[in-house]
């Protein structure tokens, strides 16, 4: 597939959507922005929300690709859930169908997979191949997510990576996030190797950065070009001396999820 030069991007007036605007130009992608919020600057940015499929089909015509990082990003009712992130993300997939769109790059979740205990002692890494077990409506949306993606592969030849994410934060505010943390910028790498790989079918990835405390296996990452730079370990000290280790007793530190696994979710996380 030759380089994808114009992207949209959708949920770009979001935290993710932000830094992503900021970092993802110097890559050589000209980017096409949309969220259901207006974007202040940003007067070229279509404001539609992701239930608008005539916006949809609008946005997509003519891209190379899409990043589509838009939706509820917490846990919220399953009828909130339900019209954002499915219906929404199925709205989204038909339009790049329907306008011969190449590739999405979808913002899955370790919400995905979030009552996968986490690895301990020598246990090892989490697999990608590992059965969805969703922690929330939220996971549960983003596990429909990686099937659509598989499905619109398998019938229509349209391709995706879904990056089951970690936390991608300017730094990593938890113990937990030592483990699952993606660094901005090693974002913006794994979001340009998702978008330039050859031949990816459908393919699941991790996203986080290379850290110490890792807890899955970054290979399908790596298989696809990203190789991250950056690593949690520098906040290891101050975080734990704040919080202390996680406790496996504790079910909400024993899963990858966190407290997204406890009803109801505890936050912060
Ligand atoms: N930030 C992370 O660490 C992280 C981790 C895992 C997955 N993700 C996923 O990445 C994506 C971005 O995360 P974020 O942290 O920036 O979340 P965010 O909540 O800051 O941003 C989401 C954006 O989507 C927009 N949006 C919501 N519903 C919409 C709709 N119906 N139509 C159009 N736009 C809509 C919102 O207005 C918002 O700007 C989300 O899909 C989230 O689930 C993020
Ligand atoms: O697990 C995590 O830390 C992150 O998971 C993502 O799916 C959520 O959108 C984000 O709010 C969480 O911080």
């Amino acid at each position: 597939m030759p380089r994808p030069r114009t992207v949209l991007l959708t949920g770009a007036a979001g935290g993710l959507g932000t830094l992503m605007r900021g970092l993802l130009p110097a890559y050589g992608y000209e980017l096409r922005l949309l969220d259901v919020l207006p974007i202040p600057d940003e007067p070229a940015a279509i404001t539609a929300d992701l239930a608008d499929k005539d916006a949809l089909r609008a946005a997509v015509h003519g891209v190379d690709a899409v990043l589509h990082l838009a939706g509820i990003s917490l846990e919220a009712s399953f009828d909130k859930i339900l019209r954002a992130n499915i219906e929404g993300t199925y709205n989204l997939y038909e339009a790049a169908r329907a306008e011969g769109v190449r590739r999405i790059v979808f913002a899955s979740s370790n919400h995905a997979v979030g009552f996968t205990p986490r690895p301990m002692g020598t246990d090892p890494l989490i697999p990608v191949a590992t059965p969805h077990r969703p922690d929330t409506f939220y996971g549960l949306s983003k596990a429909f997510g990686e099937d659509l993606a598989q499905f619109y592969w398998d019938k229509h030849g349209l391709e995706t990576v879904s990056v089951r994410i970690g936390s991608c934060f300017a730094e990593p505010t938890s113990v937990r996030m030592l483990s699952v943390w993606m660094s901005p910028d090693d974002g913006a790498r794994l979001f340009d190797a998702a978008l330039t790989a050859e031949r990816v079918g459908h393919t699941v990835v991790y996203g986080s950065s290379a850290n110490t405390r890792l807890w899955w296996d970054l290979a399908s990452a790596r298989a696809l070009g990203y190789e991250p730079r950056d690593d949690s370990e520098p906040y290891a000290e101050k975080l734990l001396a704040e919080q202390g280790e996680l406790d496996p007793e504790r079910p909400e530190h024993a899963c990858l999820g966190g407290h997204f696994t406890t009803d109801p979710p505890i936050w912060p996380h």
